[in-house]
């Protein structure tokens, strides 16, 4: 008999599913990555396999009982990050109509309707965008097969680092959220490669994934043209050239946000909005230039524009959610604010997005166009790399402000 002990992973997620028990994804997460070793037991002599056996019980069992309370211990006195069971009902949420923009209108007056929502929001949504329904549809049908599947199926795609799957841990540095996803770089031949993990059919997942790339990359080109036109850059492919870039590094991200039931016992519930949710991804901005997001009928997605106020986003999976990224409020010397948002789980109901972070090459210098730097707009940030601010971006928390760092000193 060979146990892996992955099915011990089983267990602890399964115990983590059905109860409050916050410990738990820190030990699948441990447990996970002791599945990709070895098996417990091993095929030697008979004694050998009664003593591995006994031994590597006995090292999971104490991890099993004392790691959580060790992980409380360094949490609660080291202020590490703990996923928050907390209701979110004394937050502020304010209902705003976010622009909603059809592509469809005469090409000068969507432009200037993007660039309005840019300084205002970062954020604007797109119907009539072009995007041929079966591409998003069949997209849509793979990610939700896959993550139906049993988890030691989608374990085989995983760990994210920071490709792959990846369940309920964001990033390398502690961040955790009530989600599990799939990220994938947009690149070919690397799209080949993962597909074998995730999929019984490769060769059609690496398709359907490739086709959405296609379509969503080009939707994603013509909304930066349009801003550059708008913005009297003389360029106005200096965007879009950047994600277009066969060198690119886009992100394509499917998110799968399970229904999370809370207690509510201590809930107010005289609050007006649904507070029964939990943080699935928590707040942040988007480091790439332009990030294209589509969602089931399922709402979760929250901006936020000012700080602890959030605007919740109707979701419409016939629009595109579209989020000015940190390059682009880097590219644009400040005007479009790369928005900070977020996702929350519904109590219910299942949410899936599908993102694609539209971003340049690794070496591409990000600077501003001369015409947006000007004496009234003087030069805000360091000239610097793609690779330098991903760097920066990946040893850092999920919610830094991360743009900070490449400010320029006001001597400069
Ligand atoms: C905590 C992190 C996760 C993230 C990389 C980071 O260190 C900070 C940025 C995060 C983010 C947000 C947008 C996208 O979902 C993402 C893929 C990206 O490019 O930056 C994630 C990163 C991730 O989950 O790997
Ligand atoms: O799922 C969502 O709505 C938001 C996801 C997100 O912000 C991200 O993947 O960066
Ligand atoms: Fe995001």
């Amino acid at each position: 008999m060979i146990l892996y002990v992955s099915q011990l992973s089983l267990l602890v997620s399964s115990i983590n599913t059905h109860s409050h028990f916050s410990h738990t994804p820190y030990l699948s997460s441990l447990i996970y990555s002791l599945s990709l070793s070895k098996p417990i037991i091993t095929n030697s002599s008979p004694t050998q396999i009664k003593v591995t056996n006994f031994f590597h019980y006995f090292i999971l069992l104490s991890l099993l009982f004392f790691f959580p309370s060790f992980l409380y211990f360094i949490q609660t006195n080291f202020n590490m990050v703990v996923p928050s069971p907390t209701p979110l009902s004394t937050e502020k949420v304010r209902a705003v109509d976010l622009p909603i923009i059809d592509l469809s209108a005469q090409r000068s007056e969507v432009s200037k309707l993007i660039v309005k929502a840019c300084d205002k929001f970062g954020f604007f949504k797109v119907i009539n965008h072009g995007v041929p329904n079966h591409i998003i549809a069949k997209l849509e049908h793979e990610g939700l097969s896959f993550f139906a599947k049993p988890v030691p199926e989608k374990l085989r795609a995983g760990p994210a680092n920071p490709f792959g799957y990846g369940c309920k841990t964001i990033g390398l540095n502690g961040d955790m959220g009530e989600l599990e996803y799939l990220t994938l770089n947009t690149n070919p031949l690397s799209i080949v490669e993962r597909s074998k993990t995730i999929s019984d059919d490769p060769s059609k997942f690496s398709s359907i994934v490739s086709d959405y790339i296609e379509a969503v990359r080009g939707l994603g080109c013509e909304l930066l043209d349009l801003m550059a036109e708008e913005l009297l850059v003389t360029d106005t492919s200096v965007f879009s050239r950047l994600i277009r870039d066969v060198n690119g590094d886009s992100v394509l991200r499917l998110n799968h946000y399970p229904p999370v039931q809370v207690d509510c016992k201590d809930m107010d519930t005289s609050h007006p909005h649904d507070n029964r949710n939990m943080v699935g991804f928590g707040e942040h901005s988007d480091p790439q230039i332009l990030t294209l997001l589509r969602s089931n009928d399922v709402g979760g997605l929250q901006i936020s524009i000012e700080d602890g106020v959030w605007i919740p986003v109707t979701p419409d999976p016939n629009a595109f959610c579209v989020n000015v990224g940190d390059m682009l409020q880097a590219m644009t010397n400040g005007r479009f604010v790369s928005v900070r948002h977020r996702a929350l789980t519904n109590s219910c109901k299942s949410r899936m997005s599908m993102a694609f972070f539209g971003a340049p090459s690794l070496q591409t210098r990000i600077i501003a166009p001369p015409e947006l730097v000007t004496p009234n707009r003087l030069s805000l940030y360091r000239p610097f790399t793609w690779a330098e601010y991903k760097k920066a971006s990946y040893s850092l928390r999920l919610g830094d402000s991360r743009l900070e760092l490449f400010r320029k000193c006001i001597e400069d």
